[in-house]
């Protein structure tokens, strides 16, 4: 979830829109949802723990802010329904009563767009004024609303301060991110707090009380149970797989050997360094808290997570090949080595390959060796030392292979990589210490290393443009990832990459027509051309059923149809671009335009229309 502080334009805009596909009209003052009295009871019950940690612990601290503003704070369900609501009732009365009666639905398909209906769509925290309601009766108000989570990390409520016009946007927005953060370490503690150790941190040891410090909850195993939102940030890092002395960086017992008022610095995870505290519980359990792994809800959280590897197995003989011998040597150290031509997906299947790993917590660090200038790959490779050479940042630079430290190191076009380079590599493979340029010094490092290239590197040994000593350290297994045009996936693929652009919220669909056309299409540049066809054919069917005319010119220029169908064409002719080549094949065809229609996979209007432009049809 991010935070903003300006509404945004288009998360009103999508809002207005989602509201109309409702059905709902912004004049209208539609019938109140209310929850019957039973279900309401049900909710409040559920909640209760929220309800009063909210009442107790978090609205105490901001009485001064509210006391002299007409506000409410309004705490909901995950459905929308309101549960609770404090504070200057004639604020509520003077406009709309009934909205703001406990059991009343907020959800966006009943009263349009609102801060909480709208979080609650979007789960991030959300800023709506006055004329961004959706519902003309709703205009009187300002408010900003924060979803809340639980322990692990699923939404169970909305936190919402509802204003006059008269309160700061800014100030209410600050205020519900840190009351629902509140809210949010109060649930932990009121889960965790009894028997687990608690270890909080932040970036300064004066702060370590404020509701915006990291708070993790870890068990007698050193095993992170829960944490806060916060926690993330400070560690720039999804906390799943990690444990706590990997945080700290330092072994359990010393953490729990600590006194509770000590402040201890580490830096774990992080290249800075941060503080924190350990409170240790009054009944400690030594029990793991009933099967639970931290984070139970990643995946909701992450919605762009990595695929895992058995993920990109969808139904290809070579892929399936491919992901079975990555998986043999998962976690084993064993380097790879990965073949394919460009735009296979060979950077997505090392993503995959180390998020399926033990490594996954750490990063992989990607390097196209063909993309960085030749006299720069060893600074940016390997590091240097401040003054090391003209031009350089004047602070020194760690290099990217310690920034793979613990994780995997993914060297892209290596058969491009210069033979000083390669040298120096090799070493660092041999030794397993870096040294940055200019410094006498050398640093450990341990990392996943996956090569890839296209080229055959055998060739490049052979005209001594590749380190055959080098070429057997990386070369642990090779994995050949097949081109798009032998898979025989493609009604897969077509969906996977269509997910991808369409960012999740796929309603798009492909005719018969254009399936036949993608399975006898060459596909020179494989799954990326795949995507920019499929990019611009979304936009263009406008949300519908993607047909021949949405596909872009060029990729017509090189479909194996041609080749096919016009056996009796000269082959440079295939080699042009269809623009050119289309008056060609007409000739060669006999002038036939259906011939030429069927050769060139286009329609017959098309070639109609190229050849009056080239002046060789007339009409009539
Ligand atoms: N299985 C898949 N499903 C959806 N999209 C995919 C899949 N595999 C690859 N892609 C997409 O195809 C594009 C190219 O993938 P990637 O960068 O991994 O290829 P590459 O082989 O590393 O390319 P290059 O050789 O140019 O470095 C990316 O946009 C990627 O997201």
């Amino acid at each position: 979830m991010d935070n903003r502080l300006q509404s945004d334009d288009r998360l009103v805009c999508e809002s207005w829109q989602r509201c109309r596909d409702y059905g709902l009209d912004s004049h209208q003052t539609p019938e109140l949802t209310l929850a019957s009295p039973l279900h309401w009871q049900q909710k409040r019950q559920l909640a209760e723990v929220m309800v009063s940690v909210t009442r107790e612990k978090v609205l105490p601290g901001f009485q001064s802010m509210l006391a002299n503003s007409s506000s409410l704070v309004i705490l909901t369900d995950h459905e929308g329904y309101l549960l609770e609501r404090w504070g200057n009732p004639s604020f509520m009365q003077q406009m709309a009563p009934a909205l703001f009666e406990p059991g009343a639905c907020w959800q966006e398909k009943v009263i349009g767009t609102n801060a909480i209906g709208t979080a609650l769509h979007t789960q991030q925290i959300t800023d709506i004024r006055r004329d961004e309601h959706f519902l003309l009766q709703n205009r009187f108000m300002n408010a900003s609303a924060s979803p809340i989570v639980d322990p692990h990390r699923q939404i169970v409520g909305v936190l919402n301060v509802s204003s006059d016009a008269y309160l700061p946007t800014t100030q209410v927005h600050g205020m519900v991110k840190v009351m629902s953060q509140a809210i949010e370490n109060q649930l932990i503690l009121a889960a965790y707090g009894q028997h687990f150790w608690q270890f909080v941190f932040n970036t300064s040891p004066d702060n370590l009380g404020s509701q915006w410090a990291g708070l993790l909850v870890f068990d007698f195993q050193g095993q992170i149970v829960s944490a806060n939102r916060r926690a993330d940030l400070l560690l720039g890092k999804p906390l799943a797989g990690i444990t706590i002395d990997m945080v700290a960086g330092m072994s359990l017992q010393a953490l729990m050997a600590t006194q509770q008022d000590a402040t201890l610095t580490f830096s774990g995870l992080t290249s800075f360094p941060l503080f924190a505290r350990i409170n240790a519980p009054a009944e400690p359990s030594v029990t793991a808290p009933s099967g639970i792994v931290f984070p139970r809800h990643a995946a909701r959280e992450t919605p762009q997570c990595e695929p895992s590897l058995t993920d990109l197995d969808t139904g290809d003989k070579q892929m399936a090949k491919a992901v079975h011998q990555a998986m043999s040597v998962l976690n084993s150290d064993i380097p790879l080595l990965i073949h394919g031509e460009t735009g296979v997906g060979k950077e997505r299947f090392v993503r995959a390959f180390h998020a399926s790993s033990h490594r996954a917590a750490f990063e992989m660090v990607a390097v196209n060796c063909a993309a960085i200038p030749s006299e720069l790959v060893e600074s940016e490779l390997f590091g240097y030392v401040k003054g090391a050479f003209t031009g350089a940042n004047p602070k020194g630079s760690m290099g990217l292979i310690r920034c793979a430290d613990k994780g995997t190191l993914f060297l892209d076009e290596i058969g491009d990589m210069p033979l000083p380079t390669q040298a120096r590599l090799l070493r660092v493979l041999q030794e397993k210490r870096v040294t940055p340029l200019g410094s006498s010094e050398s640093y450990p490092v341990d990392f996943q290393l996956v090569c890839a290239t296209h080229q055959s590197l055998r060739d490049e040994i052979k005209a001594r443009q590749f380190r055959e000593d080098l070429y057997y350290r990386i070369n642990g297994l090779t994995v050949a990832l097949p081109a798009l045009r032998d898979r025989q996936d493609m009604a897969q693929l077509v969906l996977s990459v269509l997910d991808e652009v369409c960012d999740g919220d796929r309603h798009v669909t492909v005719s018969d027509e254009v399936m036949q056309l993608f399975d006898s299409h060459n596909w020179p540049g494989n799954i990326r051309q795949l995507h920019n066809v499929l990019r611009v054919a979304t936009v263009l069917a406008a949300g519908k059923v993607i047909e021949p005319q949405h596909l872009p010119d060029d990729f017509f220029w090189d479909l194996k149809g041609i080749a096919r169908i016009a056996d009796d064409i000269d082959d440079e002719l295939l080699e042009e671009d269809w623009q050119t080549a289309l008056p060609k094949v007409y000739m060669a065809l006999g002038r036939n335009v259906s011939k030429t229609a069927e050769a060139m996979s286009v329609s017959r209007n098309t070639v109609y229309k190229r050849l009056k432009q080239l002046g060789l049809w007339h009409d009539g």
